[in-house]
């Protein structure tokens, strides 16, 4: 399998050792899979929690038994972070806070996690000349300028009012007051420290801007493997009200647009930054799929009839339920109007289309699901509430 894979310039590929911080979450069970069942790279996979890779630890007899080892630690205070990074060929940074109902509830906690606590591990990668893939995100270009045209200008209609690019849109957020972006704004500056040390120390790096990156295991569903009180990411939100058969809750109408790429196909492109790195160093990429465009409204309604394909079950009436953004996620929510990728600089220098349509990963994503919570979901139904 692995002996022969060649990269994108016909060269082979050699095995590497890749220290992966956050390995245990959603991006990074996913990273870790392929690299285990593809691959003859070794993953130091550090995180908190390992709930989402236990089949990969375990049993001994998976065929690719100590390529994978887990380090459980917290990189905000542990001595063994530097070490395992002198050890390995590559870092991938994943680690992060990135639900936004934690924006602007937990405003210094995301700006601690995104910027603070990313700065050694750039630190360490510098100065001990190691390559680092950081993941960003796409909330770095904020709102588009289009979103600031008047609603009937025809401007809006044109692609250059709206489609995010790398080198040249502006990254353009809210006041202060709107918390919500103190993710993206912790998220810009980790970005341009890896820039500078990249320009002014030769840091070999990548950045990935990932744009809405959906699938299995992504984030939690309240009250089953996560807290009652939790606000996942709008997948498991929706996923949580299809499999109660709650109506959906569309914030403030549901208007934003986002495109939606399927785990799997932005996971092959993180594996071919991985394995050339000639053509990815000193690059920042989106990554996403500008082919699936929807309103979240739209994704509601298309999540409903998904899931009634999968379930068996009919359709719910009334599937949806308007709330304002001030009951949803309290105060100094603000959102992204709309976020389409442009894929020029990942096409040039990696080759790499997503392939997955909308309705395609939405079966899949909504088949594990109902496979893996419907019936959790049915007992807790069942409980009666205690007096
Ligand atoms: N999923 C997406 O569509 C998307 C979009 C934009 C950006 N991103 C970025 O990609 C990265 C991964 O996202 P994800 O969707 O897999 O999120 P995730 O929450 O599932 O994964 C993050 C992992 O990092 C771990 N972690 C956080 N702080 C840590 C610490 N101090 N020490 C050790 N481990 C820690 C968490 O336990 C978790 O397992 C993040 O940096 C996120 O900002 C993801
Ligand atoms: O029940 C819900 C939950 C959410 N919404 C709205 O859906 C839009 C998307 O929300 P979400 O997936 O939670 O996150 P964002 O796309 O806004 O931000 C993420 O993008 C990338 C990343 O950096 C990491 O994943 C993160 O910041 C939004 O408009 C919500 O208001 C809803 O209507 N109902």
């Amino acid at each position: 399998m692995a002996s022969s894979r060649v990269d994108l310039d016909g060269n082979p590929i050699k095995p590497i050792t890749i220290c992966m911080i956050g390995a245990g979450g959603f991006i990074g069970s996913h990273l870790c899979e392929k690299l285990m069942t593809e691959t003859p790279h070794t993953v130091l996979a550090l995180d908190v929690y390992n709930d989402k890779i236990k089949h990969l630890l375990e049993p001994e007899t998976n065929p690719w038994h100590g390529r994978i080892n887990f380090h459980r630690l917290n990189i905000k205070h542990d001595s063994r972070l530097e070490g395992l990074i002198k050890m390995a060929d590559l870092t991938i940074n994943l680690a992060a806070i990135c639900t936004p109902a934690d924006y602007n509830t937990r405003p210094l906690d995301t700006i601690y996690s995104n910027f603070i606590d990313a700065l050694p591990v750039v630190k360490y990668c510098s100065e001990n000349n190691k390559r680092l893939i950081h993941f960003s995100t796409c909330e770095v270009y904020g709102k588009t300028i289009g979103s600031f045209l008047p609603k009937d200008s025809p401007l809006r209609k044109d692609p250059a009012y709206y489609v995010l690019k790398e080198d040249e849109s502006p990254c353009i957020f809210g006041s202060i007051e709107k918390q919500r972006w103190s993710y993206a704004c912790a998220k810009q500056l980790i970005e341009r420290l890896i820039y500078a040390e990249g320009a002014e120390n030769g840091l070999e790096f990548t950045i990935v801007r990932p744009f809405n990156w959906i699938g299995p295991r992504m984030d939690f569903i309240p009250g089953i493997d996560g807290p009652s009180e939790g606000v996942p990411r709008v997948l498991a939100c929706f996923s949580n009200n299809l499999l109660r058969k709650e109506p959906l809750k569309l914030v403030d109408g549901g208007q934003s647009q986002r495109t939606f790429v399927y785990i799997k196909d932005a996971i092959e492109a993180v594996l071919l930054m991985i394995e050339n790195p000639a053509r990815a160093n000193g690059h920042i990429f989106n990554v996403g799929n500008p082919n699936n465009e929807v309103t979240v409204r739209q994704l509601g309604e298309m999540m409903v009839k998904v899931y009634s394909k999968v379930s068996g079950d009919p359709p719910l009436e009334n599937a949806t339920v308007d709330v304002s953004s001030k009951e949803f996620y309290g105060e100094g929510y603000d959102d992204s109007d709309k976020r389409i990728p442009d894929m020029t600089i990942i096409n040039r220098q990696l080759g790499w289309n997503p392939k997955t349509s909308l309705w395609d990963l939405l079966e899949s994503t909504l088949t594990y699901q109902h496979r893996t919570y419907a019936e959790a979901i049915k007992k807790v139904i069942a409980k009666p509430v205690a007096s």
